[in-house]
């Protein structure tokens, strides 16, 4: 038996057809091995020397890293990018292009893969967006320097709130964050009493009382209408209730081109969390109610449906604001809708004062001559603040209030 093997094997060397796929064999043995081998040290190094994170835009991380990475110089390197955001009214944001990028920080050579899925959604309606990837490798760094990016990220977020709120804008049906603007101290919006800080104590308040809704079976929902002649502080007060309360302002502009009633009820439905959704100017659009009265494309029986219909979201403050509210129909601003009706109207010579003061904080005898010069004269407060201003560098001029009072005159003729 092992006489015949070995005889055939003689026989079988001796052909060069033999000896030649025995030998292509061998070698393609030992290269697949060799490869296997580099993969298996490849794996090897990847996980002793690689430190790696990957992250989506679900989570907060998310946004940590991408702070970090718009801060720290690494966009700087990247030469493919890709336009983010054109609407933010502060030109062009750039990120990254989908795909892989190299850059070197700190000593340490690093790999940045940023993937958008051309399938996956994460989010729902309004504020869905695709799903997007970002692996950050660091080669021969550790998960510290990974925890220090996500901190310096956390931190330039927690930076950017405390700068002031988060201001969305709704956009082609889609909730666009416009970035933080810088906030605004309550204190800083003059009224001749305290019915701002009433405002902000009632939002407060109804922030903090979901259960106290839900036990009564109350709608966890409260509107308010800021009224006024223009320039009294309207837009301002939000600025400054968002700044106070650290909520966001969601704005939307029902006269739009393409929102639609489904649209707007979306738009409710999916605001951004702890947001007020702002209304502005609700009065140049619907000033009476008609039976099938449209504005653009949002009927009157529309926006009272996303205001508060159902499924219209629990836990949402909504801000109406006009300038006359003798124009509005009843039925938007009834209680539940518009639950607090707060007027900012034209201040006397005391809020004018405060506004003064706030000006030239080192001239309180100034302050109180500009009372006494402006008598029982009204002004609304962008006036007031248009005379400071003018007369920024010259506090005895302001506090003549010559010019001021002039032009209230002329206006009363
Ligand atoms: N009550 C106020 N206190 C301090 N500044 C004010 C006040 N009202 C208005 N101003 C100043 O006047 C300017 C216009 O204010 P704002 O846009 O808030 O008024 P508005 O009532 O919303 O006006 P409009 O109805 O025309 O939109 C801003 O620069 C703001 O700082």
């Amino acid at each position: 038996m092992f006489d015949q093997i070995a005889l055939y094997l003689t026989q079988a060397t001796a052909s060069d057809f033999f000896a030649g796929g025995l030998v292509l064999g061998c070698l393609g043995l030992f290269l697949r091995s060799a490869q296997l081998g580099l993969l298996a040290a490849q794996r090897l190094l990847a996980r002793r020397c690689i430190a790696r994170l990957t992250v989506d835009n679900r989570s907060h991380a998310y946004r940590q890293i991408y702070a970090w990475l718009e801060n720290s110089r690494v966009l700087a390197h990247v030469r493919q990018v890709r336009v983010t955001d054109l609407r933010d009214g502060r030109g062009p944001r750039f990120g990254p292009e989908p795909g892989t990028h190299w850059f070197r920080l700190g000593g340490v050579i690093c790999r940045f893969e940023r993937a958008i899925s051309d399938r996956r959604q994460v989010g729902q309606g309004q504020s869905s967006r695709m799903e997007e990837t970002l692996t950050l490798s660091i080669l021969g760094g550790g998960l510290a320097t990974i925890h220090q990016w996500l901190d310096q990220g956390a931190h330039l977020l927690a930076n950017a709130e405390a700068k002031g709120p988060e201001v969305y804008v709704l956009d082609d049906g889609y909730w666009e964050s416009l970035g933080h603007v810088s906030g605004r101290p309550l204190a800083s919006v003059i009224t001749e009493d305290d019915r701002l800080d009433l405002l902000a104590s009632d939002l407060r308040h109804f922030l903090a009382s979901e259960d106290w809704y839900l036990q009564r079976g109350v709608p966890w929902r409260r509107g308010y209408l800021l009224y006024g002649p223009p320039g009294t502080g309207k837009s301002s007060a939000i600025r400054a209730l968002a700044s106070e309360l650290r909520l966001a302002v969601a704005s939307i502009d029902l006269g739009r081109p393409g929102l639609t009633d489904d649209g707007l009820v979306r738009a409710f439905n999916q605001a951004p969390q702890r947001a007020l959704i702002t209304l502005e100017d609700v009065d140049a659009l619907f000033r009476q109610r008609e039976v099938g009265a449209k504005a653009a494309g949002i009927s009157f029986s529309g926006l009272l449906n996303a205001i508060d219909g159902v499924g219209a979201q629990e836990g949402r403050a909504l801000i109406m604001t006009t300038n006359h509210i003798e124009r509005l129909d009843p039925a938007l601003i009834r209680p539940g809708r518009a639950d607090l009706h707060v007027e900012l109207g034209r201040v006397g010579a005391v809020a004018a004062g405060r506004l003064f003061a706030r000006f030239f904080p080192n001239d309180p005898q100034m302050a109180e001559s500009f009372v006494r010069r402006l008598g029982a004269a009204r002004f609304t407060p962008a006036e007031l603040q248009g005379w400071l201003l003018a007369n920024a560098h010259d506090p005895a001029q302001a506090a003549q209030a010559e010019g001021l009072l002039q032009r209230a005159l002329l206006a009363a003729a």
